[in-house]
């Protein structure tokens, strides 16, 4: 690996069609050192651009980076790259003794001190089985497995669906705790934008297989604006500056850029948008 590198990940023009979906000219950049949240509603395509980071199907077109070196034709980038998805793969009658016999052998780098002082910090017994563990005690057990091989690049996909608010919250505090060292980075897929809010750097939001923003999650929440006011108000032109406008009998509401709200005609309530608001606004 190229121990000299800027970016963590980067995806560069990716494509992939299905039947009924299309994953289009898809580009984005984190940088060593930060968490980026991969955002959009059901079927966006968080998923397949995760699958296809990790190679587990094949691109139409388009480049991927892992540590600034291309992935195309190689596997060895894949002892790099952490990764935790909603549901764990391990077989329900392992504990956490036999998943590290499992899985460890398949990491050069694997580090057993590791894994086992994860288990103790996350409270996790050695000896129950994975069909004994709660939803989140899974999502931790396979937490312990993502940090215990030396991976600086952790891939998330929707870790937090299913989840109480405690154990996502410590879901939050985890992966704080392990970027402390600078080195490593995170990408988070997810549709629970609160946890985004809290912790990612960056954001990618996704629509309808297109990337609709990618850049620091403060220039994006700083950019919109959510705008209220009464039906006699909305003028012609207004229409066509908003976003995902929504009538009801008493007023409307919608979404707006900041850089429109200086062409308001009337004095309309606005409040700045939260990656939620906008996220629902855009899919309407
Ligand atoms: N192997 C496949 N064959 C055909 N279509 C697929 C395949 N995998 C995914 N799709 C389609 O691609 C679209 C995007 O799915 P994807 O799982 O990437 O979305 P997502 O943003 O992760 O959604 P969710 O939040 O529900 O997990 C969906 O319409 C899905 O049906």
């Amino acid at each position: 690996m190229n121990n000299n590198y800027e970016n963590a990940l980067q995806v560069l023009n990716l494509s992939k069609k299905f039947n009924e979906f299309q994953l289009d000219d898809v580009s984005f950049n984190l940088p060593v050192g930060y968490i980026m949240g991969l955002v959009g509603k059901n079927g966006a395509g968080k998923t397949t651009i995760i699958n296809l980071i990790l190679d587990l199907i094949k691109k139409d077109s388009g480049v991927i980076n892992v540590f600034d070196e291309n992935t195309e034709g190689k596997s060895e980038f894949k002892d790099e790259i952490a990764t935790v998805f909603d549901d764990t793969f391990f077989s329900s009658d392992w504990t956490a003794i036999d998943i590290e016999k499992a899985i460890g052998p398949f990491y050069s780098k694997w580090d057993s001190n590791t894994f086992h002082s994860y288990l103790k910090q996350f409270s996790l017994s050695s000896k129950k089985k994975v069909k004994e563990l709660s939803k989140g005690m899974k999502m931790k057990m396979m937490l312990a497995v993502a940090l215990s091989h030396n991976a600086k690049l952790l891939i998330l996909d929707e870790p937090t669906s299913g989840l109480d608010p405690v154990a996502r919250d410590e879901l939050m505090d985890i992966l704080l705790d392990y970027m402390e060292s600078g080195e490593a980075s995170v990408l988070f897929s997810t549709h629970i934008t609160d946890d985004l809010e809290k912790i990612a750097d960056y954001i990618t939001l996704m629509k309808d297989g297109k990337v609709f923003y990618t850049g620091p999650k403060d220039d994006l929440v700083e950019s919109y604006f959510v705008v209220q006011g009464k039906i006699s108000e909305i003028y012609p032109e207004f229409e066509n500056l908003v976003i995902g406008l929504r009538k009801t009998s008493t007023g409307f509401s919608c979404l707006m850029n900041i850089k429109d709200i200086a062409a308001l005609k009337t004095n309309m309530i606005t409040e700045k948008a939260t990656i939620d608001d906008i996220l629902i606004y855009i899919n309407k």
